[in-house]
């Protein structure tokens, strides 16, 4: 079932001053995220990400079309409505957004304060969001005593605190190292494996994407160009855009200035073999080189793991008798995508 629905979503900012153009943030959008799912909503700046989670939120109005959270049509709700709405999604933020005149307790007591849960029953609720994010021992530290990780790890408990079925996540991790980045993600899988919270998460990072998202919709200039399985994205990218994003992470079938390289610094015929978990398993494909009596040596490309499940491009240099090169890639072709690039 989906919970969050945009159907032909539309939003167009008036122009910014006389002469300019309107701006079209986002364009006809229909996207449905399933209860369950952690969304990776990816594209490059001024895509028309923000503008997207913002009209999710209602804090933005579309220009046309419908968003349902949950059930509740909010397109065209008055504010009181949509505030409540809101208690039942959560945010959190690039820079964490936190009251830095608040400890962290008072952090996370701010969104119980205004859903008005009693008093009472605060103590045991921040208590038990605080050992939820591991930050237990910082209940009286103020924000510019935490480091980064740990801003956002407040962040999240604070997002949570009002029991959200969905959470949206706007570029929360690109403000962080690495390290923490992987942190901070673990801790939003865990959100959705233990809470069951429906999770979409902004970035314009490929690797954020990788680490948590069972889907992954690509927006360009306020359109969603591609959207699918976080493995057929990864493995079989279509869009231009998609296939940039991948090519981040993923080394494709080498060209340009890399096969320029490849060219120069290997001998042998180069060929690549794009393994999908559906495919040859390389030990069939190399045992079929070996059987022909040729040699090989691995140039470029690697294997990756999305969601459990591999693939990979490896190019290889490959040396021996032309015609019995020819016959195995006859003979690879047939069970494993193959392309020779020089
Ligand atoms: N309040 C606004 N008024 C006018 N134009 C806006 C407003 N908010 C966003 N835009 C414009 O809408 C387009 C999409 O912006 P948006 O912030 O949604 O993109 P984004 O993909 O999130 O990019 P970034 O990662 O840089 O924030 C941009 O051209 C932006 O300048």
């Amino acid at each position: 079932m989906a919970i969050i629905e945009l159907d032909n979503v539309s939003k167009v900012f008036p122009r910014a001053h006389r002469g300019a153009a309107p701006v079209s943030a986002v364009e006809d959008v229909t996207l449905h995220v399933e209860e369950g799912q952690i969304a990776g909503v990816i594209g490059y700046s001024g895509a028309g990400k923000s503008t997207l989670v913002r009209l999710v939120n209602g804090l933005e109005k579309t220009t046309s079309g419908t968003v349902t959270v949950a059930g509740t049509t909010i397109t065209g709700l008055p504010e009181r409505r949509l505030r409540q709405v809101r208690l039942g999604i959560g945010m959190i933020f690039q820079q964490f957004n936190l009251l830095s005149s608040r400890t962290v307790w008072g952090n996370i007591a701010y969104p119980l304060q205004i859903a008005k849960v009693p008093k009472a029953k605060h103590r045991e609720r921040i208590s038990e969001l605080l050992h939820f994010v591991g930050l237990a021992d910082k209940a009286h530290s103020y924000p510019d005593q935490l480091s980064g990780g740990q801003k956002q790890r407040v962040g999240i408990a604070r997002a949570l605190a009002t029991s959200p079925k969905v959470l949206l996540a706007d570029e929360a991790t690109s403000a962080l190292d690495p390290e923490t980045t992987r942190d901070v993600l673990r801790l939003l899988k865990k959100v959705n494996a233990e809470l069951g919270v429906t999770t979409v998460v902004i970035t314009h990072e490929m690797e954020v994407v990788r680490t948590i998202a069972d889907r992954v919709v690509v927006m360009e200039r306020g359109r969603v160009v591609e959207d699918g399985s976080a493995f057929d994205v990864f493995a079989h990218p279509q869009h231009a855009t998609t296939k940039r994003f991948v090519g981040t992470l993923v080394a494709d079938v080498p060209t340009g200035a890399a096969l320029e390289s490849l060219r120069a610094n290997h001998t042998g015929r180069l060929v690549t073999l794009s393994f999908r978990d559906d495919s040859l398993p390389q030990s069939e494909a190399f045992a079929e080189l070996i059987a022909g009596g040729i040699g090989f040596e691995l140039v470029h490309g690697g294997m990756e793991d999305v969601q459990g499940r591999s693939f990979g491009n490896l190019t290889l240099a490959l040396r021996g008798r032309d015609s019995a090169i020819d016959l195995a890639l006859i003979r690879l072709r047939a069970k494993v995508p193959t392309t020779e690039v020089g």
